[in-house]
């Protein structure tokens, strides 16, 4: 069983790169955005120097990710596990992100920013439908925004997983919060997954866009205008974030707190938003001001990269719960998945 899984992990490996093109696509085709051909010429990039070669085929064996420490300990200080450093050090990890699922706003094409409004059912059945898609994938950790439709779309996804841990959301805004929330036993822990919630994820602030309707402000302003708003990298909205800005706080709180988990050998997934998303992938895939621009992502599809040496790997969107492929990406994820399936015979 072990070598027939493994065996499904390399031939993932070797038709990687039609996978992950075609996969996009597809994902991205059908919906009303698309992720953008330029990103697949990084890809292709990527691939020529070598990152998606021959490493991808020669794949140690990796502790399976089901240990853990103190949540507290891990959240309050995310280089706690620097002393495991060197024996993790070869480590990979899943990295899982997800755009959360269609808003009331989105529904209703009004600009949102950091307005919190919840999703709408359609939203709801999104996250649940990209819940199944990664619900073979291991998670350790769970970044979310402050804002409630990324919190949503995380807990909601999570109802999917196969592992049945209990996402936790972390609560440090005091000490007596944190006093408070403290679990007293340390198989509970085990089974529980730590959520944290930060507003460096937030959505871009949209400044005084914010709750005005799209189309109406194109018709007021020039649809160049409003695109130029929408979508170029240095431009602000009227006394709101350009997406440089919210690159230089979303990517700052992904190298500062998300990195080191990683590196650390733990699996995460960072439910957010369009653009604090797309700054983070332009970070990611190495994306240039000019690559990120046409660099749309869907509600709530989610997309897996490796980790793996400080590199990061982009596998695409997993299909679906039942797909070999979405289990076999490495081959400590196939091995995970072996336990899962044993676990449930
Ligand atoms: O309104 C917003 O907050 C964002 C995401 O929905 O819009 P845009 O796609 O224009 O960046």
């Amino acid at each position: 069983m072990a070598a027939a899984v493994f065996n499904q992990s390399i031939g993932a490996s070797q038709s990687l790169g039609h996978f992950n093109t075609s996969g996009l696509h597809q994902e991205f085709g059908k919906g009303s955005v698309r992720l953008i051909s330029k990103a697949f010429e990084v890809d292709v990039g990527l691939s020529k120097r070598g990152c998606y070669n021959s490493s991808q085929r020669n794949l140690s064996i990796i502790r399976a990710s089901t240990s853990q420490t103190s949540l507290i300990d891990i959240v309050s200080s995310p280089s706690h596990n620097k002393s495991n450093d060197s024996r993790k050090k070869s480590g990979e990890a899943a990295l899982i992100l997800i755009r959360h699922g269609e808003s009331l706003w989105n529904e209703k094409n009004l600009f949102t920013g950091c307005v919190d409004v919840p999703l709408t059912k359609k939203g709801v059945e999104e996250a649940i439908e990209a819940g199944k898609r990664i619900s073979n994938i291991p998670i350790d950790m769970i970044y979310t925004s402050a804002l409630i439709r990324a919190q949503m779309t995380a807990m909601l996804a999570m109802t999917q997983h196969r592992r049945k841990k209990v996402p936790v959301i972390m609560h440090n805004e005091s000490e007596q919060a944190t006093a408070w929330s403290q679990i007293f036993s340390e198989d509970t822990k085990k089974q529980s997954i730590p959520v944290v919630a930060d507003w460096r994820l937030n959505e871009r602030m949209y400044g005084e866009l914010q709750g005005l309707n799209k189309q109406e402000t194109a018709d007021r302003y020039g649809k160049e205008q409003v695109h130029e708003w929408r979508r170029s990298y240095d431009v602000p909205p009227p006394n709101g974030e350009s997406l440089e800005m919210c690159a230089q706080r979303a990517v700052a709180y992904f190298k500062d707190q998300i990195e080191p988990q990683l590196l650390a050998g733990k699996n995460v997934m960072i439910a957010a938003h369009g653009n604090s998303l797309r700054s983070i992938i332009m970070y990611l895939d190495k994306l240039t001001s000019q690559e990120v621009i046409s660099l749309e992502l869907s509600t709530g599809i989610p997309m897996l990269y490796i980790s793996k040496e400080g590199k990061f790997i982009r596998r695409g969107s997993p299909a679906g719960p039942a797909e070999a492929g979405v289990y076999a990406y490495t081959k400590k994820l196939a091995l995970y998945r072996q336990k899962l399936d044993e676990m449930v015979h």
